[in-house]
């Protein structure tokens, strides 16, 4: 669908005069639709009228560019007008000929009578025939500004800009134009965008309204639609069943917006060397395939390179020893499962909340839904199979973690045939390394976890692939670095350094020719600990399912590094939050985008990659699909919860997020 205007990943830097710089606007990536009237709102500083300029051709974006009715906007243009709050009119001339001045100029291809009637016409539009031969300093500020729309609207703009048009005036005469405007937009098929701070402004005149985080590094929020009937009254939409609650929302997030900004008043720690807060550093891993990374940076010199002298990789028994080590200090940072920054910072199971971040994300896919072999034999090789057999036998699955992957997308696949994860089997957590014994045992029937503890049990006969987690949803996020929040405000040098080293691991890793290198690093006892060769389906060689069939190529089936996979995006994070609380794992956060901002540093991220000369982009914020098709909008988490046939009481809550205290340092069992 081609759009009429095409905002595309848009970012805008500023030169500052220190020599730094200031990213105003980061990745906004909007489409307007012709005929529509879209607001943009959001704290004073946040880049509206940046984004506005932009629009107009006033301003050129760093990055990205801006297509309108199909043609690519370089400078400013007849086809597009801007009204401003301070009206900008020539005080010397009358209402006609300020109007009359921008049509001879645009339209001079007119006959004169024609060009003439044009703004007799517009004069008329805006009710100001009695006004027609008075100088601006005669005029009231509404009518000045109706002069100003007038000017505008004679020259035929294909696109309205306004910023923040109605700000100067009272509330009678705003009140009065904002009808006025509507109505010419409805009669005109305008498409337009504006400007504005005032919440029910938005709400009478928009179909959709943009609302932008805080600078530096603005983006779109959130986008609410406003499904108000038109032609609109101001009674009828002030009246109308979703006013409140859109209001309400639009309410909520300048209020999140508002409390972000406080906090991002940062205590930063004194340098110590190689231009770092810290260069010796705890870092823990869980013994997986996925943890490759962080065994190229250490032995590859990645980490040294970026002075990070002394990086001691702790190997840890568990994903809960994991999170107790980031928890009490012990360790400075972690490789950790996607959903755990989410959750710790969320407070899940008696765990108390504690703000933990990510900055990136260190592996995608990898992971297997193994079952025991004796279902193989007994013909169980899909979901409805399996589906057959829960109905005769008691089964018990493993995964890794509550706040892991393994479990939301286990979860999500069972649910989808109708299969409730909780009543239906037994699930249950098991470390990574500890899941082929445990099958072996008999203590459960299947698992899902990352490699190698698939390839083990296929190899050894014990179980065989049900399905990958490419299956479900290719290129999800698996892995992520985690620290915690006052961490990273103490060490944002280091923690910089540490991503920056990582990310360039992760590169490394990506690329196959490395592979074998690679997998003999992993391969020493303080890494993997087990059989390189259980670590080579889908790393290095096909990937074998253990059901008799051909082994596949997968070539993503353990992704590190390509499309913007280490760019920890924040509608995958949301999706995260979905489950968690789909679950009942946490609640769901009523001020996810404040959550979401908080832990998923996109900012943190985008330092990294253009300090390495990566590309920088989020990657997008557009509905997403798993593999059944359901559709993801970022826009609606709790209606897409809602559509959710299985789940738990859905918990909506905010969640106030304290600065870390004391309390924190309690471990739950
Ligand atoms: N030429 C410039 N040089 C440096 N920084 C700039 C420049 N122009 C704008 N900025 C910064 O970019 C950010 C966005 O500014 P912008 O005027 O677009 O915000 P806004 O949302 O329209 O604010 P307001 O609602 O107060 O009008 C601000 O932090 C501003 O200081």
């Amino acid at each position: 669908m081609s759009f009429f205007v095409e905002i595309d990943h848009i970012d805008r830097t500023f030169p500052l005069k220190d020599g730094g710089s200031y990213i105003a606007l980061k990745n906004i990536d909007l489409n307007v639709k012709k005929g529509e009237f879209v607001s943009l709102i959001g704290h004073s500083g946040c880049g509206k009228s940046t984004l506005l300029n932009i629009l107009a051709g006033l301003d050129k974006p760093t990055q990205g560019g801006i297509v309108l009715d199909g043609r690519q906007v370089t400078e400013p243009g007849p086809d597009r007008m801007m009204v401003f709050q301070n009206y900008s009119l020539l005080p010397w001339k009358t209402v006609r000929e300020n109007v009359s001045l921008a049509v001879e100029k645009v339209l001079k291809t007119l006959p004169k009578d024609e060009r003439d009637r044009i703004v007799e016409h517009h004069i008329d539009l805006v009710g100001l025939r009695n006004a027609a031969d008075k100088k601006p300093r005669e005029l009231s500020g509404g009518m000045k500004q109706r002069v100003a729309i007038a000017r505008a609207l004679a020259i035929r703009p294909k696109l309205l800009l306004l910023d923040e048009p109605f700000g100067a005036l009272d509330a009678l005469t705003r009140g009065n134009l904002q009808q006025q405007l509507m109505q010419i937009c409805e009669e005109n098929h305008l498409t337009c965008v504006m400007v504005t701070h005032d919440v029910d402004e938005a709400l009478l005149l928009s179909d959709r309204i943009v609302m932008l985080t805080n600078g530096p590094e603005s983006h779109v929020g959130q986008i609410l639609d406003v499904a108000i009937p038109r032609p609109r009254q101001r009674l009828e939409v002030v009246n109308h069943p979703s006013y409140y609650s859109l209001r309400n929302e639009i309410i909520y997030f300048l209020n999140q917006q508002k409390r972000d900004k406080k906090r991002k008043q940062k205590q930063i720690g004194a340098i110590a060397r190689n231009g770092l807060e810290k260069v010796n550093l705890d870092i823990g891993f869980v013994p997986l395939t996925d943890c490759a990374p962080l065994v190229v940076a250490k032995e590859k010199g990645f980490f040294a390179k970026h002075g990070l002298e002394q990086v001691n990789l702790s190997r840890e028994p568990s994903w809960k020893a994991v999170a107790d080590g980031i928890r009490t200090q012990r360790l400075d940072a972690a490789q950790m499962l996607a959903g755990m920054p989410l959750a710790m910072t969320l407070g899940y199971a008696d765990n108390p909340r504690l703000p933990v971040i990510t900055a990136l994300v260190t592996a995608r896919n990898g992971n297997a839904i193994t079952l025991k072999k004796e279902f193989l034999d007994r013909g169980v090789r899909s979901l409805s199979d399996l589906k057959s057999v829960l109905k005769d036998d008691p089964v018990t699955l493993a995964t890794v973690h509550p706040t892991s992957m393994h479990n939301l997308m286990l979860r999500y696949w069972l649910a989808s045939a109708g299969i409730d994860p909780d009543h239906d089997l037994k699930l249950t957590i098991v470390p990574p390394p500890q899941m082929v014994a445990n099958l072996s045992a008999g203590n459960i029937d299947g698992y899902c976890v990352g490699e190698p503890w698939n390839s083990r049990a296929i190899r050894e006969g014990l179980g065989y692939a049900i399905a990958t987690d490419l299956d479900i949803w290719a290129a999800h996020p698996e892995k992520v670095l985690g620290v915690r929040e006052d961490w990273t405000n103490q060490h944002p040098e280091t923690h910089n350094a540490l991503v920056k080293a990582l990310l360039e691991a992760c590169e490394y890793c990506d690329d196959r020719r490395n592979r074998e290198e690679i997998l003999s690093l992993m391969a020493r006892p303080q890494y993997m600990g087990a059989s390189a060769d259980y670590a080579r389906p889908g790393f290095i060689d096909a990937y074998d399912r253990g059901t008799g069939e051909a082994p596949e190529s997968l070539l993503r089936f353990n992704q590190f590094h390509v499309d913007n996979a280490n760019c920890p995006g924040r509608a995958e994070g949301l999706w995260i939050l979905t489950q968690l609380a789909r679950w009942e794992i946490t609640a769901f956060p009523r001020n996810w985008i404040e959550v979401l901002e908080r832990v998923r540093r996109v900012d943190v991220y985008g330092r990294a990659a253009r300090e390495l000369g990566l590309p920088d982009n989020e990657g997008n914020r557009h509905p997403f699909q798993l593999f059944d098709g359901k559709v993801f909008n970022p826009d609606d988490p709790i209606g897409y919860l809602n559509s959710l046939e299985i789940g738990r009481d859905l918990r909506i809550e905010e969640i106030i997020i304290d600065p870390v205290s004391e309390s924190h340092l309690a471990i739950a069992v």
